[in-house]
């Protein structure tokens, strides 16, 4: 197991999440992904450096098959990387052992995905709090209420799932990614479910929220409307990372596709 830490800029014991003056929540530097061996292999991220800056919502595009999951997943600590490293919170995590990872995920992870994946017998609030009560921490009251404004949700709290609409329920499952105040919260496709104006809605939530809270999001998307709402977009094509704009608009952002013929 090898396990390092981002280069200092300062004195003093490097700690083990974010130092202040970092500006990347997680970063990979020259990130490659190969899937099987030999003559069948797909390289699926092909020397990927990129720094997700801390508070701002960053989306990830691209073609089908361009490795918009694969990185996700290796930035989340959710699959083994084949060579480059990982940096979340300045720790190195490629090359962590599988319990060691486990606990990067509860801890320093956020996880909104396209099903809202609520419990239907818990309240808004239940569910909300849910890793937090599974992590054995004791729940501040403030820290729920400001999580549910930043939502939309305090009217909700004691609502169950089958209770709300999909876009509800789809902030709670963003207000439980949320509560723990991760180092990033990776959400995947998470207005697939929803029609596009709730979709949008959403989106605009989840960035306010993100501003509101300082809380780093990585939001991958096939939908230039969604990414649209991001602070940045990184175009991926053939596991590359081949663009990076800031805050473009839905136009920019149809024709930097076009030019990677998607
Ligand atoms: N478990 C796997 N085994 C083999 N190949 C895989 C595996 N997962 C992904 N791939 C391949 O890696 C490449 C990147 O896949 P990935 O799912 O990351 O792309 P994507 O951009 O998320 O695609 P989509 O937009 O269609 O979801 C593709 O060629 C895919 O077929």
């Amino acid at each position: 197991m090898r396990t390092t830490l981002e280069p200092s800029t300062g004195p003093g014991p490097a700690p083990r999440t974010t130092r202040p003056g970092d500006v990347a929540a997680v970063r990979a530097v020259d990130l490659v992904k190969t899937y099987g061996s030999g003559r069948t292999a797909v390289r699926a991220l092909d020397s990927v450096s990129v720094a997700i800056t801390r508070g701002q919502l960053t989306a990830v595009m691209g073609p089908s098959g361009s490795g918009k999951s694969t990185l996700m997943h290796c930035l989340a600590g959710l699959d083994t990387v084949t060579s480059g490293q990982v940096f979340l919170g300045g720790r190195e995590i490629s090359g962590l052992a599988d319990r060691e990872l486990t606990t990067v995920r509860r801890d320093q992870v956020g996880f909104v995905f396209q099903a809202f994946n609520l419990l239907p017998t818990l309240t808004a609030a239940q569910n909300i709090t849910l890793p937090l009560e599974l992590a054995g921490t004791e729940v501040d009251p403030g820290l729920l209420q400001a999580t549910a404004i930043a939502l939309g949700l305090q009217d909700r709290l004691a609502h169950r799932p089958s209770e709300l609409s999909g876009g509800q329920q789809q902030r709670v499952a963003i207000a439980r990614a949320l509560i723990t105040r991760p180092d990033v919260v990776f959400a995947d496709e998470p207005t697939g479910a929803l029609d596009s104006r709730t979709g949008q809605q959403l989106l605009a939530q989840l960035r306010s929220a993100s501003r509101e809270l300082g809380q780093t999001i990585v939001l991958v998307t096939h939908d230039p409307a969604a990414a649209a709402h991001a602070d940045r977009v990184l175009l991926l094509a053939d596991g590359a990372l081949v663009d990076e704009l800031d805050a473009p608009g839905t136009d920019d952002l149809l024709a930097a596709l076009t030019r990677l013929g998607s």
